[in-house]
């Protein structure tokens, strides 16, 4: 293991994205008179609530740091203040080796493992590994030294033996190990760990925690939360910072805790686990008084009495932190730096690389996006075309395939839309991790999930096209099959732009009722039912804004339009032998197809970028 370890570093410092942990490049976290607030209760019976109350603390680097308490006590609320995941509702001072952080530059050298292992379900340990390297190291490193990096955190990880197991397959306790895996590739110098034991049996728990005191005595500031730890796991932490109701009861190397709590006349028992005791210290088991005298005696964090006495502060490092004085040059290389909003730590093109071949291959395993999408357009199709058989081709059976078209727009905008709906809140819990992680900005993001629609949604269009087109008896030209097709093309991707909408918005549950609501005013406005010369004035701005209006005025200007000929009529009178008295009708014009289909377009691009700002405010929101 030894070997593996320094094999690691050795790989890690000479990639350019990585920098050997020299004491220069440690980071020690501070922060003073830090208070978390947020707001409780319901519509205008909200309420401040203080979550962290006045915080004070000291996370030396080099060590392994538990923050404890009983549930509800502010953990993951502490980590993620520090980490920088949430700062509304954030007072107080935060310091990374004495200067006050700045975020963007401390968020380059650190990364948030939250409890919730969010990885790519359908991508193995290697290929999530790979991906990990491509979106961190990018071109900057060669590939044979983007593999040896790879190979090295496999192996001292121990995810060798899984590395072609699926992501979905893996244990709780491998899935913990790839979530690590795929924040140490790029060598972060702080890692946050939100319970990184929970779910995990003994021995895992064991495993992941030495591991974790393993990458630290690199040089890292290893933070995580954890529960109630058992006697043996407790002693493999550097330090402790106990936690109870938002104020920190005790900070201090893990052996003084029982000397500590001698020195609050709160002795821990003989043959009790100190873990489990301060626990039920900290959860008031014991009394409020006993909290509070705790408070008191660790100064709410501010007191380093407890402390390894061994513990050396490392001095500040200009890596992180502005504090010496740069000559010029520097200064100005500097300034370019922290004024920089860029995050990540390779090129937008990179970026957008990785992300298509990485959705590419998701949409290849992908059962439901693709391969239930693609059966779904089959059947829906064939059905159609039975039920509707040659109501395109005879002039009594105008208004039959007037239905027609309107089912096939249904179709085409729920199945799209819905797919989304149901299907991006899950993809959104893995964004927001590996975009604050820093693999990928969300401009990339959008722009490949938007690319990577393009050619399903273009095959299953066409496939669906050609099967309901000839069965329901459709003019057979090809201007008009192309006309047809390209219609059902523009409504597919706005349906799925309102699909990204919502599901950027709501969870699966209420997206499923809140989508197919936004359809029905499309709907009414559409035509069908009222033609557009039947509603009256005042509602009229609402066929201007319905997309399924200009949808079905495509169809039926690529079936009735262009000054189709006289309609083959099988009975004694057949009122709509005439194309142009049908499009009458329809109160439309012979020639609407350009029109139409500009209107898409043009509604198409508003709802893309309609949909990234809801994406982007949930993000923010979400934190
Ligand atoms: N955004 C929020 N809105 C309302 N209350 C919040 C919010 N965030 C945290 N809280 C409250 O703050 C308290 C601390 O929450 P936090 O999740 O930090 O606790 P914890 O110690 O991690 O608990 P657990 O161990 O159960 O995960 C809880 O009472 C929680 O309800």
């Amino acid at each position: 293991m030894a070997q593996v370890e320094f094999e690691l570093s050795n790989s890690l410092s000479s990639s350019e994205s990585g920098t050997s942990l020299e004491t220069a490049d440690r980071i020690e976290i501070k922060f003073k008179d830090l208070t978390y607030t947020v707001s409780t209760g319901l519509g205008f019976k909200q309420e401040p609530k203080d979550v962290l109350k006045n915080l004070c603390g000291r996370f030396p680097s080099n060590q392994l740091i538990a923050i404890m308490g009983p549930s509800g006590a502010g953990k993951s609320s502490l980590l993620d203040v520090l980490s920088g995941y949430r700062s509304n509702g954030v007072t107080g001072q935060i310091l990374t080796n004495g200067h006050s952080r700045n975020i963007n530059a401390f968020r380059r050298v650190s990364c948030y493992i939250q409890q919730d292992d969010r990885l790519q379900p359908l991508l193995t340990v290697r290929e999530s590994m790979d991906s990990a390297a491509d979106f961190k190291l990018g071109h900057r490193v060669s590939k044979e030294e983007r593999s040896k990096i790879i190979e090295d955190v496999m192996s001292l990880l121990g995810l060798n033996e899984s590395q072609n197991t699926r992501s979905s397959q893996l244990s709780g306790g491998q899935k913990k190990r790839l979530s690590i895996a795929l924040e140490l590739i790029n060598n972060p110098r702080v890692m946050f760990l939100d319970e990184p034991t929970t779910g995990l049996d003994s021995q895992s728990c064991s495993q992941c925690i030495k591991l974790l005191k393993m990458i630290s005595q690199e040089g890292r500031t290893i933070i995580c939360t954890i529960h109630q730890p058992s006697a043996t796991l407790f002693q493999m932490f550097d330090q402790v910072y106990l936690l109870s109701g938002g104020q920190c009861l005790y900070q201090g190397a893990t052996d003084q805790l029982v000397n500590y709590l001698s020195s609050v006349n709160l002795p821990c028992p003989k043959y009790h686990n100190p873990a489990d005791f301060v626990i039920e210290l900290a959860s008031g088991e014991y009394g409020v008084d006993n909290i509070n005298a705790m408070v008191e005696q660790a100064q709410n964090g501010k007191s380093t009495q407890w402390f390894d006495k061994s513990y050396i502060m490392y001095p500040s490092t200009d890596s992180i932190n502005n504090n010496v004085k740069p000559d010029k040059k520097t200064k100005k290389a500097k300034h370019c730096t922290y004024s920089n909003q860029i995050l990540q730590d390779t090129s937008y093109s990179n970026q957008l690389g990785v992300l298509l071949s990485r959705g590419l291959l998701k949409v290849k395993r992908d059962s439901t996006l693709t391969h239930l999408r693609i059966i779904v357009n089959i059947f829906v199709a064939l059905m159609l075309g039975v039920l509707f058989q040659n109501s395109g081709e005879y002039a009594s059976s105008v208004l039959i395939n007037y239905n027609l078209l309107f089912s096939i727009l249904i179709h085409h905008v729920m199945t799209s839309m819905m797919l989304n709906i149901l299907t991006f809140p899950m993809e959104m819990s893995i964004l927001i991790k590996e975009h604050f992680n820093r693999w990928y900005s969300l401009k990339a993001y959008y722009v490949s999930v938007n690319l990577l629609d393009i050619p399903v949604a273009g095959f299953c269009c066409l496939l669906f096209t050609t099967i309901v087109y000839p069965l329901t008896g459709q003019p057979m030209e090809l201007t008009r099959f192309t006309m047809f097709n390209c219609t059902s093309l523009l409504v597919v991707f706005i349906a799925q732009s309102v699909g990204y909408m919502v599901g950027a918005v709501f969870n699966v549950v209420n997206g499923t009722f809140v989508g197919p609501v936004l359809v029905v005013p499309m709907m009414m406005f559409s035509g069908f039912g009222v033609s557009i010369n039947d509603i009256p004035k005042y509602m009229r701005w609402g066929s201007e804004l319905s997309y399924l209006r200009y949808g079905l005025e495509g169809y039926v200007a690529a079936i009735y339009g262009l000054d189709r000929k006289t309609l083959q009529c099988d009975e004694l009178y057949c009122h709509y032998k005439e194309p142009k008295k049908f499009l009458q009708t329809v109160s439309q014009p012979s020639d609407n197809f350009w029109s139409s289909s500009v209107t898409l377009v043009f509604i198409l691009i508003v709802m893309k970028l309609i949909a990234y700002f809801f994406l982007s405010w949930r993000i923010k929101v979400m934190r």
